[in-house]
């Protein structure tokens, strides 16, 4: 039996946490294959070191003088390696990195020191061959993992190693540079290697037991998911359940690999198990609850509009010009909608909307900014008489103006959007009518 575990920041973010991994990792046999993100967040006020790299970039980029932030920096992994002894020369690699960083420097290449530097205190703290990314996870010219070469290189180290410690959130273009991952990205990285390894399972350790049926932010001890389908998990972690990268379903789920979530903090909780939907709790009829804010709905309004043939599409053309991705396209007889991100059109919504106007011939072109989208999943719902009626009275019942509703037509997510205000008040209403 094989697993792979990837420890996310809130897992390596200190030398109590480094040991809390060790002692996860001996307790297994079976975890070979261990990925680590960069030192993240030890506590709620503390700074990722992603986010002070990205920090340092933008310094430089405004010849700004960046020492304090890149201090922060190096505090973090000194104090990793002193506390445990470590013999790597950390020091000596955090100050060529400095001199890099003042010549100039990638910003890919300096964001992904995060984990690489993070990746080799641990290789050593645990014993294990350090793998660089680079020489592991590779691009093709697509922007896509080339997994045939990735399979090969992995197939080479193993022949040589037993236990590898590969860091996260980036790989290598075909001409050799370094490509980042999206944020969060460290997930990827673990299900990449769980594919190519064929793991038996992936584990994903972070600081909470197993996905909740809703952000713990807002909702007080939320109930604690025990089974979740690959689909059900891709829907909430794309509308805001930020515990696992949407993208990092894909590589296992090929392979019927399941996905387990569990807490280094509580290493003996169960956690969520992420599968096929053959195992789904019985009762529970809604999985899940997630949301994002900050989107804004542009309606399009003309007269006869369905005898039309074609207007949606000249309007979608319109946004791919703009290169600007939209989340929903709700519709009625005379009018449709578009949801956007309001952070992906804010810099040129009059030039969008004066676009659509004239090209549409529309007769009115409307905004509503600040708008938040909150989506109920599981795949139960999809069977379930009556459900959306109560949603919706539980939610009128609560006062809560509802702008828009989206249901993907597999029926196992209603969205619904409502005023940025509102947002607490509607997961927490959901929550209770269905937890
Ligand atoms: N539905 C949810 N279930 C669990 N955690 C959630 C959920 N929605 C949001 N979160 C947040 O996701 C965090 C874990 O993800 P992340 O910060 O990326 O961890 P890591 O540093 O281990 O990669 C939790 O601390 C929690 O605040
Ligand atoms: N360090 C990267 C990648 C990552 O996966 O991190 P984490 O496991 O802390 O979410 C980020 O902050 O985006």
């Amino acid at each position: 039996m094989v697993r792979v575990s990837k420890f996310g920041g809130s897992s390596v973010a200190s030398a109590e946490q480094f040991k809390k991994v060790k002692n996860i990792v001996e307790l297994d046999d079976a975890r070979r294959f261990v990925v680590v993100s960069a030192v993240g967040k030890a506590n709620k006020e503390d700074n990722k070191v992603t986010d002070l790299l990205y920090l340092c970039y933008a310094h430089t980029k405004y010849n700004i003088n960046f020492d304090n932030i890149f201090k922060m920096i190096e505090d973090k992994f000194t104090a990793i390696k002193n506390e445990l002894n470590l013999s790597f020369d950390i020091e000596g690699e955090l100050a060529k990195l400095k001199a890099e960083i003042s010549r100039g420097i990638d910003e890919e290449y300096l964001v992904s020191r995060g984990e690489y530097l993070t990746a080799l205190l641990m290789a050593e703290y645990l014993g294990y061959h350090f793998v660089d990314a680079k020489d592991l996870i590779f691009y093709n010219y697509q922007g896509e993992i080339d997994f045939e070469k990735t399979q090969e290189a992995f197939d080479d180290i193993v022949k040589e190693y037993d236990r590898l410690l590969i860091p996260g959130f980036y790989g290598s273009r075909p001409n050799g540079e370094i490509k980042i991952m999206t944020r969060g990205g460290g997930d990827v990285s673990g299900a990449i290697v769980a594919n190519i390894a064929n793991a038996s399972v992936y584990e994903n350790w972070t600081d909470v037991s197993g996905i909740l049926m809703a952000d713990p932010r807002i909702i007080e001890n939320p109930h604690e998911i025990k089974v979740i389908s690959y689909t059900e998990l891709r829907e909430l972690s794309y509308m805001g359940a930020s515990v696992l990268h949407e993208e990092a379903i894909f590589p296992v789920r090929d392979k019927d690999i399941p996905i387990q979530i569990r807490n280094t903090n509580d290493p003996t909780a169960e956690g969520t198990i992420i599968s096929d939907n053959k195992h789904l709790d019985e009762k529970q009829i809604v999985t899940g609850i997630a949301g994002k804010k900050d989107f804004s709905i542009i309606t399009i309004k003309k007269r006869h509009m369905a005898n039309e043939v074609g207007l949606i599409g000249k309007a979608l053309k319109i946004f791919e010009d703009f290169n600007v991705s939209i989340e929903h396209i709700p519709s009625g007889i005379d009018s449709f909608s578009v949801v956007v991100e309001t952070g992906n059109v804010r810099s040129f919504i009059h030039e969008l909307v004066a676009k659509i106007k004239a090209v549409l011939e529309a007769d009115e072109v409307n905004v509503t900014h600040e708008i938040s989208l909150i989506a109920t999943v599981g795949e139960k719902m999809k069977n379930t008489k009556g459900l959306s009626g109560r949603l919706f009275k539980a939610l009128g019942e609560a006062g809560v103006n509802i702008a828009l509703i989206s249901q993907t037509n597999d029926e196992i997510n209603i969205i619904v959007g409502v005023h940025n205000d509102d947002y607490e008040k509607t997961i927490n209403t959901i929550y209770s009518e269905f937890k």
